[in-house]
């Protein structure tokens, strides 16, 4: 929903073939957006030689004054990064009188293509052809980080899945794609510097994703907008890094003797930190944002204080038991590296709640529900931390009916914070977690369920009326993904899309 749109019940006839998208701008982005939306906007409403009475007949006839043959784009600064704080606001204005003229007017870019999937939007695909009404929107998002964890360790996704998964996020205007890359399970990621990572650490040599690949993700999501931000979750969450020398602390049983299990990446080892300033720097050259997610979440203690050697480290420390203190070191030492790099980063809030000191630019992602993320908003947003929010959003958490309206209720800055607090959470990330997701069920569990996201992220946080939302939603699911090839599951107990899943 735009920040503000009117309308009125005029309409103009648009015929694909006598219409185009015009810009003075010669950047080829544009030039791709604009054939990726004469075809996405002109799609066939209805399967194949559907006879025109299925068009619903008690829909109002529209009241058409005109043929609307161009949509004119004013960019006023077309050549600019994708990155935090990109400016994603437009103008778009259609009308009839006195003659049929439409036209965008953007700041940047990036504003162009949100005003692109408004457009088609906005287009009332009928059995008798293509029409849209008048008129006048000025738009903008609320949040400037509007994400979707993807999760590629627990399960593979193909490329084919990503790619589809990247078109609906720009049919939601989404702009963040957190890749959750490798965790435990899995490291598919192909390294340049440490290919052994991947040779060891993959499920199998397929479920891999090549440098080609990665580069692959990065331009298609830019092209449509969307940052690609890599999470490289340490120091827990890291057993298929099982490559690396002395990376991962050996754990020892009763009798105080190795037991063949390894935990998280061992603190007191110095070359693990030469390792992964080298690892940093490859990620740095392989992914162009300023951004990279450095995980930090559920860090377990127990193989660590198993460790004989960590142990005699914690007494010189002067730590104690007190593990969160040797994680703090940990990380102290990770974000320095990090930092050095050249890299800014996002964490988990388990690294904030163990007291590490992190740089003022961090950005601290709020993921746990219990106690109270309101609380923990409050918490991180005290310490004058720039904030996202998933606490709502874990998409992997399924039960049944709508609980997309959960999804919808929930305001990233309903808590009981200063005006300054809240301008610190700038937005927020869907999570669809891959225990038990895969290519076979990705896209429909995460889509539409997750336009509701879109909607909060996006538009004024006074559109939060679920019953209004409800038939948009529906609407938004046939249209807007079932009708461009997405699978998107139903919203709603009882409906149907003019034009069904084939
Ligand atoms: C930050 C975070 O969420 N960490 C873990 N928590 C539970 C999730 C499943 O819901 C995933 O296992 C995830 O790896």
């Amino acid at each position: 929903m735009p920040q503000t749109m009117s309308t009125t019940s005029s309409y103009l006839r648009i015929r694909p073939q006598q219409f185009q998208f015009e810009s003075d701008s010669q950047s080829s982005l544009l030039r791709r957006a604009f054939q990726r939306y004469m075809k996405i906007a002109f799609l066939q409403p209805l399967p194949p030689n559907e006879p025109a009475a299925a068009v619903d007949p008690s829909a109002p006839k529209p009241h058409v004054i005109g043929n609307l043959t161009s949509l004119f784009f004013q960019i006023d600064n077309p050549n600019t990064d994708l990155r935090l704080g990109m400016d994603e606001s437009y103008s778009l204005s259609i009308r009839a009188t006195p003659q049929p003229v439409a036209f965008v007017h953007t700041k940047e870019i990036w504003g162009a293509l949100r005003a692109l999937e408004t457009f088609s939007q906005l287009i009332d695909a009928r059995a008798d052809g293509f029409f849209i009404s008048e008129a006048k929107i000025i738009d903008f998002p609320r949040f400037s980080h509007r994400g979707i964890l993807v999760d590629t360790a627990r399960h593979y996704l193909t490329m084919d899945t990503l790619l589809q998964h990247l078109d609906a996020m720009a049919y939601n205007k989404f702009n963040v794609l957190h890749w959750h890359i490798v965790d435990d399970q899995s490291f598919p990621f192909v390294s340049l510097t440490f290919p052994n990572m991947s040779l060891f650490g993959a499920y199998t040599q397929r479920h891999i994703y090549t440098p080609e690949d990665v580069s692959k993700v990065i331009e298609y999501a830019r092209d449509r907008g969307i940052r690609v931000i890599p999470e490289f979750d340490t120091p827990g969450h890291a057993s298929s890094w099982k490559s690396i020398p002395n990376l991962l602390t050996p754990c020892y049983g009763p009798n105080n003797i190795p037991n063949g299990n390894f935990g998280p990446i061992n603190p007191i080892v110095d070359s693990n930190y030469e390792f992964l300033a080298v690892f940093f720097s490859e990620i740095k050259k392989r992914f162009p944002d300023a951004y990279v997610h450095l995980g930090g979440d559920e860090v377990s203690f127990s193989c660590w204080a198993s460790n004989p050697d960590i142990q005699d480290f914690m007494v010189q420390k002067g730590f104690g038991k007190n593990f969160a203190l040797l994680e703090q070191y940990y990380e102290t030492r990770l974000l320095q590296l990090v930092e050095k790099v050249g890299l800014r980063y996002i964490i988990w809030q388990d690294v904030i709640d163990n007291k590490v000191k992190v740089n003022p630019n961090t950005v601290v992602q709020v993921w746990r529900s219990s106690p109270s993320y309101k609380s923990e908003l409050k918490r991180v947003t005290s310490l004058n931390l720039k904030t996202i929010l998933s606490s709502c959003w874990y998409l992997d958490l399924i039960g049944y009916g709508r609980d997309w309206e959960g999804y919808y209720r929930c305001d990233p800055q309903n808590f009981k914070g200063t005006t300054a607090e809240k301008n610190l959470v700038f937005g927020g990330e869907a999570c669809l977690w891959g225990e038990y997701v895969d290519s076979t069920n990705f896209l429909e569990r995460m889509w539409p369920r997750a336009s509701a996201i879109g909607e909060r992220l996006w538009s004024s946080a006074k559109v939060n009326n679920v019953d209004a939302a409800l038939p948009r939603i529906d609407y938004h699911r046939c249209q807007h993904h079932i009708r461009r090839g997405i699978r998107a599951q139903p919203v709603n107990g009882y409906s149907f899309c003019q034009a069904e899943y084939n």
